[in-house]
């Protein structure tokens, strides 16, 4: 479970995150939306203790991230496919991981098997494409056998396949009971994989809500996302109608 209090982040004049309120709740897949620069990431560094709040507070199972015993235990993230050391394995950059957050050595294969890499565990990560990239970032997530998950954009460079893969996986998390929070800009893709929606825009919360429940009353769940966002789009092309 995440709960994220008043959460508030400036940059000099400018307020990325604006006194956001909510839970994300375990046993279900719960999607994070909003346009460019909308605050997504930001929330999320926050949740994690990448970037310290100007105000506020975000817990998970009840605790600041920094203050848990043995995060990776707790909370499994990716943030971005970086961090990656090209001259290592599959396998061994698991195994490095595992060790330097007290894990036993066999949760990398698990890892690897849960992410579909187990076939190419003892490849240099130089060699792989942006998808391998993304499920290694996926298995590393998964590493802990963590309660929460915390995805930023976790179908970046999926073909669709893996895009399939990454769905199913979400699910079969969630129906675990482990708390799942993704965020994405595939709005087609979130009606399939999420069942609760969070929406952002403009640094505040617009939208806490079931995907059926925020789709009612619209044509689809794109047609409902611009209808609410459309007035907090930071970043539009010029003469580009976002409707
Ligand atoms: N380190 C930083 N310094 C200054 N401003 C920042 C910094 N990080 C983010 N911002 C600003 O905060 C706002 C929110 O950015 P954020 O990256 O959280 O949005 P996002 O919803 O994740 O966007 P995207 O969908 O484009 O990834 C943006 O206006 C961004 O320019």
């Amino acid at each position: 479970m995440i709960e994220v209090q008043q959460l508030t982040k400036r940059y000099g004049g400018d307020t990325a995150v604006d006194g956001v309120t909510f839970a994300v709740e375990p046993g279900r897949v719960t999607g994070f939306l909003g346009p460019n620069g909308a605050g997504k990431s930001t929330t999320i560094r926050m949740m994690l203790a990448l970037t310290t709040p100007t105000s506020g507070r975000a817990t998970v199972n009840g605790r600041p991230y920094r203050s848990l015993p043995a995060p990776l235990r707790e909370v499994g993230a990716l943030v971005e496919a970086a961090g990656l050391h090209g001259g290592r394995t599959a396998y061994r950059h698991l195994c490095w991981l595992a060790a330097s957050n007290g894990l036993p050595r066999h949760r990398a294969t698990v890892a690897l098997e849960r992410t579909g890499l187990a076939s190419v565990a003892d490849r240099r990560i130089r060699g792989f494409s942006l998808g391998m990239r993304q499920r290694l970032g996926v298995a590393a997530a998964l590493l802990g056998d963590p309660s929460t998950l915390i995805l930023d954009e976790p179908v970046n460079g999926l073909d669709p396949e893996g895009v399939h893969w990454i769905r199913t996986l979400l699910r079969a998390l969630a129906a675990e009971g482990r708390t799942v929070l993704i965020s994405s800009h595939l709005i087609s893709e979130m009606a399939l994989t999420a069942d609760h929606l969070l929406v952002i825009g403009a640094g505040r919360l617009l939208a806490d809500t079931g995907v059926d429940e925020f789709t009612r009353g619209h044509a689809s769940l794109e047609a409902a996302y611009f209808a609410l966002t459309a007035d907090t789009t930071r970043y539009r092309g010029a003469g580009g109608s976002t409707r």
